[in-house]
């Protein structure tokens, strides 16, 4: 979503990476998961929507969708965050995942990492281990790398 004041000139939309880099996220995650054997793929509402499906099928995951509030049906626990433009929230269902699963977390972009963090927070929470997370683009003066520590974060495309 547009925001005022917040440059957007390097979303995913404009980059035209969709079939080729949906492919090149495959095979790179292929790779990863041979090595961690991560399931479930997660991904974060919206754009992590794009690509977690169509990873997680090719790897053999089940697809765990974390939306924005209020949209999933049942009970969920749920996450705030910050943004660059203020506070969100993203949520999941209950029992999606159990505990000692090993996840990888899909998005489509990560600027301050907010969104990741707080992915990662929520998974941790029920006793999930995140083992990589993966995004298409990398916005790296926002410095969103720094925020998420130690956690393994594969890029696609790095842009300044
Ligand atoms: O690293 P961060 O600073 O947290 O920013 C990255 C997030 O921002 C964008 O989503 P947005 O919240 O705009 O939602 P949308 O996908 O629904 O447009 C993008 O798709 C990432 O999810
Ligand atoms: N495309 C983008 N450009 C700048 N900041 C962002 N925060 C989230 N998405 C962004």
């Amino acid at each position: 979503m547009p925001h005022v004041g917040i440059p957007r000139d390097q979303d995913l939309e404009r980059c035209n990476l969709g079939v080729c880099g949906t492919d090149s996220m495959v095979s790179v995650l292929g790779d990863i998961t041979a090595t961690f054997g991560c399931m479930p793929a997660t991904g974060v509402e919206a754009r992590g929507f794009i690509f977690g499906p169509p990873i997680a099928l090719a790897i053999g995951a089940k697809f765990v969708p974390m939306r924005k509030p209020n949209k999933l049906p049942g009970e969920v626990i749920s996450e705030e965050y910050s943004l660059e433009y203020g506070t969100d929230k993203i949520e999941m269902h209950v029992g999606a995942v159990q505990a000692g699963e090993r996840a990888l977390v899909i998005d489509d972009l990560i600027a301050t990492g907010g969104t990741l963090c707080a992915a990662i927070n929520l998974l941790e929470r029920v006793g999930v281990n995140v083992v990589e997370c993966a995004c298409v683009i990398e916005l790296p003066e926002l410095k969103g790398r720094e925020r998420l520590g130690d956690k393994p974060l594969f890029v696609l495309v790095s842009s300044t």
